[in-house]
């Protein structure tokens, strides 16, 4: 651009100068738009619209990035060590474990983030641009200074803009400027000293949402310039923590306590009873190494973006990776009712006088309303629109103001003849107390109200009332009306709204619904699709009720009505003290606090980007089926990740702690630091596969949760059994058989190894192993493929050179047995453990 002043120009200055100018020193054309070379040249040049710093990172940079974790460090400084003593060997060695953890690591972490990136890609938010005298849709990152862009009503503003044009033109800007109110925008030139951004009208922020109208705006700020970007970092929330992060994080404290306490000993030990301090120190490297969960962050992102692909084909888009686990602990499911549990088409049935007579001028009042209102697409008026085509040519349309959901109604104003009729429609309440009527027509008029919604309508009122020549209309303006009829609409249940109550209900989801719509009619939705309702409670009740009472009452209440948006935030709130993962599925934009206060937020594919935008998962598909689908999908990632979870607790800790008990009896070291090693990285080899694995049926029944409980039991009575066994083998092999301490560590070795990773059949089902559940067929192989590794290992050619020595047959057959009697124990240790612990655990 030739005119540099323009790139850093405050947007002060965009306000006050006329459009003609900015379009100019854009060298933009207010019809044609940028073309298309432009526009290349000027992403290259100021970089892609997004706030997020993160560029995509090099290949190196990330591969590089894996060397950072303490782990891995751990290795190379027990590598550097190995190797300045000469032990070249066991150098090389712990070097190719560094390289193949790494190596898998940094592939199955890679491809999992590559294949969620694609997914969400398909539900990202679209800007409508002009480029080359084309109308086109573009994803908002490839919008760049001097861009036209077209906006309306449901669409999220992509860049900071200047209107060029705009028609009844409303915004919601809250997250900028506070102001809760939608605000009205203009194309005019403001002439304000010092201005706030409130009084720039003329401008649009990045990040607002458009309420009402359209309008026609030219990008003078993107990316990070602009004000939304400038306070991006305060206005991300952090990711709200669930119920199964808090668990993970719980779990990492835990390990790393144990690990602490556990190398200092064995450390400690090692140096005053046997005086050298490498070799213990090394020893004690090793050891802090095998208790470290390392595989964790990767089974989970496998598991997870696993799961994402599963429900991908089902028509379920998970936005949000995390939020896969809470889809499967989720308890209660919070629903609005138009739209998801209701057709999202709505039919016009009847329009009455107030005294219920058929009456041909409330349908034009009703059609003259809907057919000039430019709000978010939204099925009311789209069925009073399609019912029936009207002749308005006598109706001119002079102002609309937008509707909002605590007012509930919307109004247009129209010239007939000269004069100025406004024509208000919305909820009969609203509309009741803003009209001129005597008690005894309210009584009336109530009635009315009452059959229609009985009969399971959807029922508006309509008021209206003549105006002076005024230019601009307000919310004030809706006062002193005239009640001149009601509209009724049919707004039945979805076709398999009934099957997923059901579904639900059998594997444990209990569904409430939150409406703005009325009481007698959310009934009506209830009795049909099968909805038991426990208790009702209205939005106005919840004004004045402390957060305390309505945690007491939310529990015994299935349908909310008449809820504006922060009501539904409310209660959503207060479920999530009782409950461990609350979901809400909203399509509206009013929807959109509860998305993002819920554990887990779900939309459609059809809702406004706004919605979409809050939500975690979106259904891609009208089917409510699918629903359950990722509720059981969620539940078998949880499952996979716990498998993990309990197998490093129980098999791996125990081994680590048999360790410690050990280096206090033995003269010698119970396993080369370099033998512990391997044996590690053998064990983790062996799951790399739990993503793949199969989930019982009978624990994808129940929600899944977090249970610390049943992690401390696993950890210490498994752990405990475990070492029983180890400690066996330590006294037999060393008193009974005698062997000198090669044979000894080959022995224990295999022992550890074998029990450790054949364990892993036993704690993965609740159930009898290979009986009732059956292991998935890639474990299998790993598990037997890293066992056989191992258990070749002491009779390669450069064993001896690590440490291990051939044993005799009769300490094979003993090692054997010792691994069976384990495996036959750690069954029944399993068994007493749900018994006794765990028994309302979901199985
Ligand atoms: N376009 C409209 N014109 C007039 N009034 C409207 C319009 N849309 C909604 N209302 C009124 O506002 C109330 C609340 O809006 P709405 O029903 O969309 O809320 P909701 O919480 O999304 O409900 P639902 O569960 O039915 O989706 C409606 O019951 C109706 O009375
Ligand atoms: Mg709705």
């Amino acid at each position: 651009m030739k005119d540099k002043f323009i790139l850093t120009a405050a947007l002060d200055y965009f306000s006050s100068v006329s459009t003609r100018e900015i379009v100019e020193k854009l060298e933009s054309n207010e019809e044609r738009g940028l073309s298309n070379e432009e526009a290349a040249l000027r992403i290259k040049e100021f970089g892609k619209n997004t706030i997020e710093s993160k560029k995509h990172k090099h290949f190196l940079v990330e591969l590089l990035s894996h060397f950072k974790s303490p782990l891995v460090l751990i290795l190379t400084v027990a590598a550097v060590i190995s190797y300045s003593l000469g032990e070249t060997i066991n150098a090389s060695i712990i070097l190719f474990i560094i390289v193949v953890s790494i190596a898998i690591d940094f592939y199955q972490e890679r491809d999992a983030r590559n294949a969620a990136e694609k997914l969400k890609q398909s539900v990202k938010s679209k800007a409508q641009i002009i480029r080359d005298n084309v109308q086109i849709e573009v994803f908002h990152e490839e919008i760049c200074l001097g861009d036209i862009i077209m906006l309306s009503a449901g669409k999220i503003v992509p860049a900071d803009a200047r209107l060029l044009f705009a028609k009844d033109f409303f915004v919601n800007q809250s997250s900028l400027t506070g102001e809760s109110f939608p605000a009205e925008k203009k194309s005019d030139v403001t002439n304000i000293d010092k201005p706030n951004l409130p009084d720039l009208s003329n401008i649009v922020f990045m990040g607002s949402s458009i309420i009402s109208g359209i309008a026609k705006a030219i990008v003078v700020k993107t990316g990070a310039a602009t004000e939304f970007g400038k306070i991006a970092a305060n206005l991300i929330q952090p990711e709200t923590e669930t119920d199964f992060s808090k668990g993970i994080k719980e779990f990492g404290y835990l390990i790393m306590k144990v690990t602490i306490v556990l190398v200092l000993f064995i450390f400690l030990i090692n140096a005053v009873l046997k005086h050298d301090l490498l070799e213990s120190f090394m020893f004690s490297l090793a050891v802090a190494v095998g208790l470290t969960p390392e595989l964790l962050p990767m089974i989970m992102a496998i598991t997870m973006s696993k799961g994402s692909a599963h429900m991908a084909k089902k028509g379920v888009i998970v936005k949000r990776l995390s939020s896969i686990p809470s889809f499967g602990s989720m308890e209660v499911l919070c629903t609005d009712k138009t739209g998801t549990i209701t057709e999202d088409k709505i039919h016009l049935v009847k329009y009455v006088d107030k005294e219920g007579n058929n009456s041909e001028y409330l349908l034009l009042l009703a059609y003259l309303n809907s057919f000039y209102q430019t709000g978010i697409k939204n099925p009311l008026d789209d069925a009073v629109v399609s019912f029936q085509k009207v002749d308005i040519n006598n109706y001119i349309k002079k102002d609309e103001i937008p509707f909002d959901f605590v007012r509930k109604r919307m109004s247009v104003v129209v010239t007939y003849q000269n004069r100025n009729i406004l024509i208000c429609k919305g909820a009969p309440e609203e509309i009741f107390k803003s009209c001129l009527i005597n008690d005894q027509d309210k009584v009336a008029a109530n009635k009315q109200y009452e059959m229609l919604s009985n009969d399971g309508f959807r029922v508006l009122a309509i008021a209206t009332k003549e105006t002076g020549a005024d230019e601009i209309f307000t919310k004030e303006d809706e006062c002193e009306m005239e009640l001149k009829g009601f509209i009724a609409f049919l707004d039945p249940p979805k076709m398999d709204a009934y099957e997923m109550i059901a579904a639900l209900n059998t594997i444990g989801v209990e569904v409430k619904i939150i409406t703005g719509d009325n009481l007698l009619v959310t009934q009506k939705v209830c009795e049909q699709i099968g909805l038991t309702v426990k208790g009702f409670m209205q939005g106005h009740e919840v004004n004045d009720i402390t957060d305390e009472a309505l945690q007491r009452r939310v529990k015994d209440v299935t349908i909310f009505t008449r809820f504006s948006p922060e009501q539904k935030n409310r209660i959503i709130m207060s479920l999530k003290k009782h409950h461990h993962a609350v979901g809400y599925m909203g399509d509206g934009i009013n929807d959109a606090p509860s998305l993002k206060t819920a554990d887990i937020g779900i939309s459609v594919n059809s809702a406004t980007d706004v919605t979409k935008d809050a939500a975690d998962i979106i259904l891609t598909q009208k089917d409510l089926m699918v629903l359950k689908e990722g509720i059981l999908e969620g539940r078998k990632t949880f499952g996979n990740t716990m498998k993990y979870i309990l197998m490093d607790l129980s098999s791996n800790f125990g081994n680590m702690f048999s360790v410690a008990a050990a280096t206090m009896f033995l003269p010698f070291l119970p396993m080369l630091p370099v033998q512990i090693l391997i044996n590690n990285f053998l064990y983790d080899t062996s799951q790399v596969t739990i993503p793949t694995d199969n989930v019982d049926e009978s624990y994808i029944k129940k929600p899944q949760r977090w249970n610390l409980k049943m992690i401390y039991s696993f950890m210490f009575i498994f752990g405990l059994t475990s070492s029983i066994f180890d400690l066996l083998t330590f006294y037999l092999l060393y008193k009974y058989f005698s062997v000198d301490e090669a044979q000894f560590r080959t022995g224990w070795f295999m022992e550890s190894l074998a029990t450790q990773i054949l364990v892993v059949f036993i704690i993965r089902t609740r159930l009898v192993p290979f009986k009732q559940s059956n292991p998935g067929k890639k474990l299998v192989m790993s598990v037997l493929f890293c066992l056989a590794i191992g258990w070749l290992l002491p009779y390669l050619p450069f064993a001896p050179r690590i440490g291990f020595d051939k044993l005799p047959g009769q300490v094979i057959l003993f090692i054997i047995a010792i691994v069976a009697i384990y495996l036959f124990t750690a069954e029944f240790v399993k068994r007493f453990i749900y018994h006794r612990f765990l028994k309302n655990v979901a199985s």
